[in-house]
């Protein structure tokens, strides 16, 4: 029987290794760079590349809404006032609801179809996921990924005590000073108001001054204010998620620019931050159907970045 080389070099053999190699090590740099390239996250201010492809006329057309929307907001802007602000406050304050994860109050929100909306019938867990997607394909950082699933969160009010939607869901405005023609539906909308006509709360600047900062003014009630005060007490959000999740509703300020005299330098800086945020929320209502099953565990991980204590008190 002839000896088997096993050693000898070969030199088709050795060449055809070589190119492997060659190959492999440039596969390597390749994902290399994939993956530099997907963990740079964008600048919150760095342009958007979502929103270029939507017809954005089709959003938010409230004159043409469906009766369940204009009956929402004549309820909403009839019921908002200065009395039922402080009320509603002071109640948030002095008790707490539930105690559970940012993921089970999300499925528990899920139940809830938000009357005030003329732009999806989709149940709230679908549209948190759709924002949040929407701002992580589009690379922006992780924790404003976070404030896109947790931003309509408050809408819980709605199973603990609220009123109706009114006080829960729908655009926020100021109460204790004039309603802007620019509120959706305008000042015609507010004339049953027990705060309309009033010879303070609807003047120019009512109970407040110029330029006293938004902190101090008191928005319509809802889920926005009231979320606000759980992620300012138990998250390590950036003020700019917080100012997102406090004014997302804030339209007739971040969008059609009313009530800008009464802003600080502070709100200044967070309106920019406000108005980077949009987009994602609104617009993210014409995308597809994410599956909650497939991308919870991302977002589980996302959720214990930014809220230390696993349970949150609601
Ligand atoms: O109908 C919607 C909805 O209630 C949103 O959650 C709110 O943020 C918007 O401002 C409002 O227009
Ligand atoms: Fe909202
Ligand atoms: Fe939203």
């Amino acid at each position: 029987m002839a000896p088997v080389a096993i050693d000898t070099p070969d030199p088709v053999v050795q060449k055809r290794d070589g190119q492997a190699l060659e190959e492999l090590s440039d596969a390597i740099d390749e994902v290399n760079v994939l993956k530099a390239n997907m963990k740079r996250e964008k600048d919150l201010y760095e342009e958007s590349e979502f929103d270029k492809s939507k017809d954005k006329t089709a959003f938010r057309q409230y004159e043409d809404a469906c009766d369940r929307v204009k009956n929402f907001y004549k309820e909403q802007h009839t019921k908002q006032t200065v009395a039922y602000n402080l009320k509603a406050r002071h109640e948030f304050h002095s008790t707490t609801r539930a105690e559970m994860t940012v993921w089970e109050a999300m499925e528990k929100l899920n139940t809830l179809i938000d009357e005030s909306d003329p732009d999806t019938s989709l149940s709230q867990i679908e549209h948190l996921l759709q924002s949040a997607e929407a701002i992580r394909r589009d690379g922006k950082p992780r924790w404003m990924q976070l404030t896109g699933l947790i931003h309509d969160l408050g809408k819980l009010l709605f199973f603990y005590n609220a009123q109706g939607q009114w006080d829960v869901v729908g655009d926020t405005f100021p109460v204790g000073c004039g309603f802007d023609e620019r509120i959706i539906y305008g000042r015609e909308s507010f004339t049953e108001n027990e705060d309309f006509n009033h010879p303070i709360y609807d003047t120019k600047f009512g109970i407040y001054s110029p330029g006293c900062g938004l902190d101090k003014v008191m928005l319509s009630w809802g889920h926005d204010e009231y979320l606000y005060h759980i992620a300012k007490e138990q998250s390590t959000l950036p003020d700019e998620a917080l100012s997102m999740i406090r004014y997302h509703s804030f339209y007739p300020w971040h969008n059609a620019g009313a009530y800008h005299e009464l802003m600080d330098d502070h709100d200044k800086a967070m309106l920019r931050a406000v108005k980077a945020f949009n987009p994602y929320d609104l617009y993210s209502k014409s995308d597809g159907i994410p599956s909650a099953e497939e991308l919870k565990p991302y977002y589980m991980e996302l959720i214990d970045e930014y809220f230390p204590n696993k349970v949150v008190r609601w």
